[in-house]
């Protein structure tokens, strides 16, 4: 046996949904932020790495798969549903770190009930018919759904525990009609479903407003080179969230930079390279909502030739996202 210290050099791995509500804008997210998977073994190889990215691993998996990996630390990072997050992992939140929503897969866990049941509106009402006819019939009101957790922490919250859960793997919707629930928690987008099956949501019924999330695992082994491609990949990503947010705007001031005033005050904007114009000519990053008013501002200072453009990327030392996930490894 030997005593030497054991190196952990083991790649990082990120988990991708590969099919799914997500699996499209997953991959068009990426590739904004300048990553581009490598599937060396063609397109049904569930295995990938990202070109100019040293010591990462991507693993195409579903959604559902992503979470189990990211709360057992086989993945280090990857994007799945919060809905998932919460159902799937018993203390999410010392598994996990959600490091940022994305802006996609929105969805809502609701409490849907049938429309006919008119008198029926919040949780409460639910609470009397569950009584009702576990007292009067000696049957518990049941409930279908897949997310058997978060239905259960829900409905414990609202003093509801006359009822019992049908578990479903799909057509949720579906159950209350085939008479083998009376009614079901699922996700919703649209509504449609819930509509073509005659439900409502209850006033109160959303448990959880979903989307997809970029998570970070607590438990994976971060070792130094999965560290360092995890700040690799995640510099990318928050240099073009934060380039999504900005324009740049140039100027030409000829010497008129000191009657500028404080910009950051007046337009939560920012001098990136310095007060000073060299040549004149000087570069403001804006709020996107505040550049018409800082053209303006800039006009009426002497200003000229004024550009607005949409930057592809901006890095900066500070990323909150690195400082999330640091603050958990
Ligand atoms: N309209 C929607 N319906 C279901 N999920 C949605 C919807 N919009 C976004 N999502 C998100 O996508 C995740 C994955 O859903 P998806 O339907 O791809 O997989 P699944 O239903 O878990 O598995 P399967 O591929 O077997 O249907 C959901 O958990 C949710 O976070
Ligand atoms: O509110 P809507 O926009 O109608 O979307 C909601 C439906 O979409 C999902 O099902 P999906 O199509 O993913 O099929 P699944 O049940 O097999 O997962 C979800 O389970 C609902 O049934
Ligand atoms: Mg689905």
């Amino acid at each position: 046996m030997s005593d030497a210290p054991v190196v952990n050099d083991a790649p990082l791995v990120l988990a991708v949904p590969s099919k799914g509500r997500l699996q499209e804008n997953a991959t068009a997210f990426f590739g904004r932020a300048g990553l581009k998977f490598v599937k060396s073994r063609g397109e049904r190889d569930y295995r990938g790495t990202i070109a100019g990215v040293e010591g990462a691993e991507v693993a195409f998996l579903s959604a559902s798969e992503i979470v189990s990996q990211l709360a057992s630390g086989a993945a280090h990072l990857g994007i799945t549903g919060e809905d998932l997050v919460r159902e799937q992992v018993a203390d999410a939140d010392a598994a996990v770190e959600m490091l940022t929503p994305l802006g996609f897969g929105h969805a809502n866990v609701v409490v849907a009930v049938p429309q006919a049941w008119i008198d029926v509106r919040t949780m409460a009402d639910l609470d009397d018919v569950a009584s009702t006819m576990r007292s009067r019939h000696g049957r518990k009101l049941r409930v279908a759904t897949k997310y058997v957790n978060l239905t259960r922490r829900y409905f414990a919250s609202h003093g509801l525990a006359d009822y019992r859960i049908v578990e479903s793997l799909g057509a949720t919707e579906g159950a209350p009609a085939a008479g083998t629930a009376e009614i079901v928690v699922d996700i919703t987008t649209t509504g449609a479903t819930l509509s073509a099956n005659a439900l409502k949501i209850l006033d109160d019924g959303v448990m959880l407003a979903s989307e997809a999330n970029l998570v970070a695992s607590v438990r994976a082994p971060w070792g130094e080179r999965a560290k360092t491609a995890a700040k690799a990949i995640l510099s990318r990503i928050a240099a073009e969230e934060e380039a999504r947010s900005v324009r740049e705007i140039r100027a030409r001031l000829d010497g008129a930079s000191d009657t500028l005033g404080d910009l950051a005050a007046l337009f939560g904007a920012r001098l990136p390279l310095g007060a000073s114009a060299a040549g004149g000519v000087v570069t403001i990053h804006c709020p996107e909502k505040a550049v018409f008013a800082l053209v303006d501002h800039l006009a009426k200072a002497g200003g000229d030739d004024i550009t607005v453009s949409a930057p592809a990327y901006v890095f900066r030392k500070a990323n909150p996202l690195i400082e999330r996930l640091q603050a958990r490894i």
